[in-house]
C-alpha cells in the first residue's frame, strides 16, 4: 500500500470531517483514534471514501503508514491531551517531520511546544481550524502558524481543502510557531462579541417590543440580505424559526440561558489586558457568559431586586444601524489585540490576508471583512480600522442609532453589556482630551507618582506636595 500524504489523529467532531475533507480532494488519509473501537464507525460511514482514508490501531503502524517529511494533524482537546500525545508520538518520528495541532490552544503552549520539538529537528505548527463541524468537513477557515518547512508541506493540502472566497482559498501562513494559534484565539472573541451583540437585539426586541423568536428571526434573515449579512446573523434567524418537537414552543424559550465557554473569549481578554490592551467589548461578552451561568443567582435577585423592564424606544431599522456600529467597533477592537501581539512577539502579522481569511468558512465570516482587509490594504490613519475612511463615515452615520438603542435600553432596564461597551469605547477614541488628567492628579497626589505636563517633558508633582 503506498505510503499516505498526512495523518489525522482524534476522529471526534473535526478531526473526522477534516479527515473526510481531505480524502474527498483526493489525498490519502492514515487515521486512528485514541479510543480504536471508534475508528471502523467512522470508516463505515465514510463510504465511498474509505478507499483513501486508512485505519490504524497503533500510533506506531498509523506513523509507518505515513510518506515522509510526516505530517500528522492532531484534533484532540488542547492542554495535557496534546502534551501527552506529542510525548507518545515524537520518538517514532523523524528530522524534518511536522506535528499539527489543529485544536483550540494556548498560544503560549504552542510557543513552548515548537521550541521543545525544535531541539528534536521536529516542527511543530499550531493552526487555528474554524467552521465548526461542517467547514472542516466542506472547507474551513485556517491560520497556520509554524516554519517555512511546515507551509512548504502543509500548503498543498490546506489550499485543497479550506473554504474559497471567490476563488481564494481561507488559508495562510501568518507567522512561526503560536501566531496562527494567537490568530484564531482572537478570532473567537471577536465570535463571543458578535454572538452577545445578536442576544441583545434579541432581548431588546423579546422583553423590550414583545416580539417573538419567530418574528426576530425572520428579521435576521432579512438582515442577512444586507450589510449585516454574515454566518452569525444567518443561523441565529433559522434558529429562532425552530420549534421545540418535545413542547411546540420557541426552540430558543427551552434552552437554558447560562452560556458555556471553553476559554479562547477569556484568554483574548487576558492577552489583551496582559499587552496593556483593551477590548472592552470582548471582556463585555465574556462577562455576560460568566454572569449568564449563575442562573440561580439571578433568579432570586428578580424576586428580591425586581425585574422589571420597560418598552424600549428603536424600531428594526435602529437596532439594524446600531448592530452594524457595535460589530464595526468589535472587529476594530479584535484587530487592536492582533497588532499589539504582532508587535509583542515580532510576527508581523498582515492584517489584510488575516481578515481575507476569514472572509469564508469560519464562524466570524461577515460582509464587513472585504472592506477591512481592503481598509488594511489603503491608507489607515494610525493603523486603526475605526479611522479608515469608509469606517469613519459608516461610524458617523450609524453610531447614532447604537447611542439610541443604549440609551434607551439603560432607561428601560435592559443589560446591553456589548452594545454599551462599544458606545464608551467609541465615545472615549474620539476624544483628544480626555479626563485621565484626574486619575494621574489623584495618583500623584496619593502615591507620589508624578505626572507629565502638556507639552513639557519630564516628571511633575502637585502643588497639593508643595
Ligand atoms: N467543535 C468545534 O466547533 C471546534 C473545535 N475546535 C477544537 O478542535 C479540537 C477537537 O474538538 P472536537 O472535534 O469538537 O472534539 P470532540 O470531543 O468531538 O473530539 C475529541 C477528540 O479528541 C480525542 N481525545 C480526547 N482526549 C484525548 C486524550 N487525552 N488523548 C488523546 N485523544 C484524546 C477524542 O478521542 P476519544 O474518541 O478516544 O475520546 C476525540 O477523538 C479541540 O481542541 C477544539 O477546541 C476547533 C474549532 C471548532
Ligand atoms: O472555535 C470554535 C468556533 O470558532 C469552537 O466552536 C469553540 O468551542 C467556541 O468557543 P466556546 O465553546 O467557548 O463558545
Amino acid at each position: 500500500m503506498s505510503k499516505s500524504q498526512i495523518g489525522v489523529y482524534g476522529l471526534g467532531t473535526m478531526g473526522s470531517a477534516l479527515a473526510l475533507n481531505m480524502a474527498d480532494h483526493g489525498f490519502d488519509v492514515a487515521v486512528t483514534n485514541r479510543e480504536t473501537d471508534w475508528i471502523a464507525g467512522f470508516m463505515a460511514e465514510a463510504g465511498d471514501l474509505a478507499g483513501k482514508l486508512h485505519p490504524y490501531d497503533k500510533l506506531k503502524d498509523f506513523v509507518a503508514g505515513l510518506a515522509t517529511p510526516r505530517i500528522i494533524l492532531f484534533m484532540i482537546p488542547s492542554g495535557k491531551p496534546m502534551d501527552m500525545m506529542i510525548e507518545s508520538i515524537a520518538p517514532l518520528l523523524e528530522a524534518g517531520d511536522t506535528i499539527i495541532d489543529g485544536g483550540n490552544a494556548d498560544f503560549h503552549a504552542t510557543r513552548r511546544r515548537a521550541q521543545t520539538l525544535q531541539a528534536q529537528d521536529l516542527h511543530f505548527v499550531g493552526m487555528g481550524v474554524s467552521g465548526g463541524e461542517k467547514g472542516a468537513r466542506f472547507g474551513p477557515s485556517m491560520m497556520v502558524g509554524g516554519t517555512a518547512h511546515s507551509w512548504q508541506q502543509l500548503r498543498p493540502i490546506l489550499r485543497r481543502i479550506a473554504a474559497r472566497f471567490e476563488g481564494d482559498p481561507c488559508v495562510d501562513h501568518l507567522g512561526p510557531d503560536g501566531a496562527g494559534h494567537f490568530v484564531k484565539t482572537v478570532h473567537n472573541g471577536i465570535e463571543y462579541a458578535d454572538m452577545q451583540v445578536i442576544a441583545e437585539v434579541y432581548g431588546l426586541l423579546r422583553n423590550g417590543a414583545a416580539w417573538t423568536p419567530a418574528q426576530i428571526g425572520e428579521m435576521f434573515e432579512r438582515w442577512d440580505r444586507g450589510p449585516l449579512k454574515s454566518y452569525l446573523v444567518e443561523i441565529t434567524g433559522k434558529a429562532l424559526q425552530y420549534d421545540d418537537p418535545v413542547t411546540g414552543h420557541p426552540m430558543v424559550d427551552v434552552i437554558k440561558d447560562a452560556a458555556g465557554q471553553k476559554g479562547t473569549g477569556r484568554w483574548t481578554v487576558v492577552e489583551a489586558v496582559r499587552m496593556g490592551q483593551s477590548a472592552n467589548m470582548i471582556e463585555a461578552a465574556v462577562g455576560a457568559r460568566s454572569w449568564s451561568s449563575e442562573k440561580d443567582t439571578r433568579q432570586q435577585a428578580q424576586a428580591i431586586l425586581g425585574g422589571a423592564r420597560s418598552a424600549i424606544d428603536a424600531d428594526a431599522d435602529t437596532l439594524a444601524e446600531a448592530f452594524l456600529a457595535s460589530r464595526v467597533l468589535c472587529y476594530a477592537q479584535g484587530f487592536r489585540i492582533l497588532a499589539a501581539a504582532s508587535v509583542e512577539y515580532d510576527w508581523t502579522l498582515d492584517f489584510a490576508r488575516i481578515a481575507e481569511i476569514w472572509r469564508a468558512g469560519c464562524i466570524i465570516r461577515s460582509a464587513l471583512l472585504d472592506d477591512i482587509s481592503e481598509a488594511f490594504r489603503g491608507d489607515l490613519p494610525a493603523g486603526q480600522l475605526i479611522l479608515a475612511p469608509k469606517f469613519a463615515e459608516m461610524l458617523a452615520r450609524t453610531v447614532p442609532a447604537l447611542r439610541q438603542v443604549v440609551a434607551s435600553a439603560v432607561h428601560g432596564g435592559h443589560a446591553v453589556p456589548a452594545m454599551s461597551a462599544a458606545l464608551a469605547w467609541y465615545d472615549t477614541m474620539r476624544q483628544g482630551f480626555g479626563t485621565a488628567n484626574i486619575i494621574q492628579a489623584q495618583r500623584d497626589f496619593f502615591g507620589h507618582h508624578g505626572f507629565e505636563r502638556l507639552g513639557e517633558e519630564g516628571k511633575h508633582h502637585g502643588p497639593w506636595w508643595d
